[in-house]
């Protein structure tokens, strides 16, 4: 049976105190109910107050970085390396999906090689080659035998493209061909260049390719360690390559090959997804790419990539923020600042990469202009731009190695860029001196004034671009506790 009175203790002593007292009229209850209604409604207001300003914090622990700069600048190889550094675990199980971007990658060398064999007639000296009647080389026989024995890599091709770009993505069949072509090339020899282009294969990044590769690598819905990697995947690729391993050392070591590619000016070690001196150990049926085949592997952005990570570590106190890196594709200055400005909102930093390499390049997408031009355009573009006038710019003059490469192999900076005048001919005066060209664009064309943070770097390179980041990331923790101070 239940008790209606209520012992002692049991009395709610707040009861007690909010219960309407015994004589309340009916105009003091209606006043009561009021006040009551309105300290409701202080607090439903204090609770929403509470509620945005918990967002607000949230919002604030997150750290936007945007990558910026034309195509094949090092975007996406800056952010593999911080995927490298603050993400390893989830970095290391994917290097092995890495592999058939760098299978394409060998097979898209060896498709220049032998273009450029097909397609070009240069008179040569001193070849080896024996002379047609107009003059022009022939392929040496046992070249021709070479190129026979190689037609397998055409089926590899495909197969590679077929499993890296999802049949959906259309926009996948750019034609977007070599470009270490010289601006100071003939006429002539740009129009050959253009008709023998060798298509470059991209993507649009982050999950699609890396999901479709992954599901193929998974056993009973787990991922692959490498160790069931190496030990079980049968790869008819990896296959196929490891079978005309020999053939394509003989067709890149050959006499005749280099000399067709030195007079093409095709200097193929200087071009992204470079394997060919290292084909015994990439063709091997057991490789599994290390941390640098990863950075040195070209794969084109289409589009917006965005990592998020936690930076975990980094310990100390940014532990916890959330980071989101953005990377987008990069093409030509014009059309591509556009696509660039929907992400210029809420951005912290921006990394820009310059390839300094490139003063003797054109772009792939318009060969008539020249690589370096079109940096420093959209560097001033991006300098100038009024909604970024509060947003902390890093310069990365990128490519380092291959400007020093080139220096050192005599090509003459000042013949490409006239105002570099008679200074010394090599890497370190040349990066100076770019270095300061770009700090006096940014001086001259920001809105407001600001810091120049500027580096030179080879974002290949694991040991020196580690520590470039780890002084990019506390200047970007620092700016972004700053400006959450501000708020
Ligand atoms: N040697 C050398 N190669 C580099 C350097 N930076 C990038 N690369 C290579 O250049 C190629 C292009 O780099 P990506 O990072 O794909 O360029 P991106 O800016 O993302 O290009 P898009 O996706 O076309 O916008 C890759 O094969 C890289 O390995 C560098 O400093 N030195
Ligand atoms: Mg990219």
């Amino acid at each position: 049976m239940l008790s209606t009175s209520k012992s002692g203790h049991d009395l709610d002593p707040l009861d007690e105190l909010l219960k309407p007292p015994a004589d309340e009229t009916e105009e003091d209850r209606l006043i009561r109910l009021a006040q009551e209604a309105e300290a409701r409604r202080i607090s439903l207001q204090i609770d929403e107050s509470i509620k945005a300003e918990r967002q607000q914090q949230k919002k604030k622990s997150v750290v936007r970085l945007l990558l910026l700069g034309q195509s094949e600048s090092g975007k996406s190889t800056t952010l593999r390396h911080f995927q490298r550094l603050y993400t390893p675990s989830a970095f290391r199980e994917e290097r092995i999906l890495w592999r058939s971007v760098i299978q394409l990658n060998i097979v898209r060398s060896v498709r220049t090689i032998l273009d450029a064999l097909t397609n070009v007639r240069l008179p040569l000296v001193d070849s080896g080659g024996e002379d047609s009647d107009d003059g022009s080389p022939h392929i040496p026989q046992e070249l021709d035998l070479l190129k026979m024995r190689l037609t397998p890599l055409r089926h590899i091709e495909a197969l590679l493209i077929a499993k890296l770009i999802p049949p959906s993505e259309d926009e996948a069949t750019s034609l977007i061909g070599n470009s270490s072509v010289s601006l100071f090339q003939s006429h002539r020899s740009r129009s050959t260049e253009r008709s023998s282009r060798n298509p470059e294969v991209f993507v649009r990044p982050g999950a699609t390719w890396k999901g479709a590769l992954a599901k193929s690598s998974h056993r009973d819905g787990r991922p692959m360690s490498l160790d069931d990697a190496r030990m079980t995947t049968r790869d008819e690729a990896q296959e196929v390559l490891h079978s005309c391993s020999d053939d394509i050392i003989s067709l890149w070591n050959d006499k005749f090959v280099r000399e067709v590619l030195r007079r093409r000016k095709i200097r193929l070690e200087e071009l992204p997804g470079f394997f060919l001196n290292d084909l015994d150990r990439v063709t091997a049926l057991d490789f599994i790419p290390s941390d640098d085949d990863v950075l040195r592997a070209r794969l084109k952005t289409v589009g917006v990539s965005e990592y998020r990570c936690e930076m975990e570590a980094a310990a100390g106190r940014e532990q916890g923020t959330e980071w989101r890196i953005v990377d987008v594709g990069g093409s030509r200055s014009q059309p591509v600042l556009a696509t660039w400005v929907p992400f210029f909102d809420d951005v912290d930093s921006i990394i820009f990469l310059a390839p300094i390499s490139g003063f003797d390049q054109v772009l792939a997408e318009d060969r008539s202009v020249n690589r370096l031009e079109d940096s420093v355009l959209l560097w001033k573009a991006v300098c100038s731009n009024r909604l970024l006038a509060n947003v902390d710019l890093v310069l990365f003059l990128n490519k380092c190695d291959i400007l020093d490469a080139k220096l050192t192999s005599g090509i003459r900076l000042s013949r490409y860029v006239r105002s570099y005048g008679d200074r010394p001919n090599d890497l370190e005066t040349a990066s100076k001196y770019f270095r300061s060209k770009f700090s006096a664009i940014h001086r001259e064309y920001s809105p407001l004034p600001r810091k120049f943070y500027g580096f030179c770097t080879s974002v290949t390179d694991t040991t020196t671009t580690a520590g470039i980041l780890a002084s990019v990331r506390d200047m970007v923790v620092r700016r972004h506790l700053k400006q959450s101070k501000l708020l």
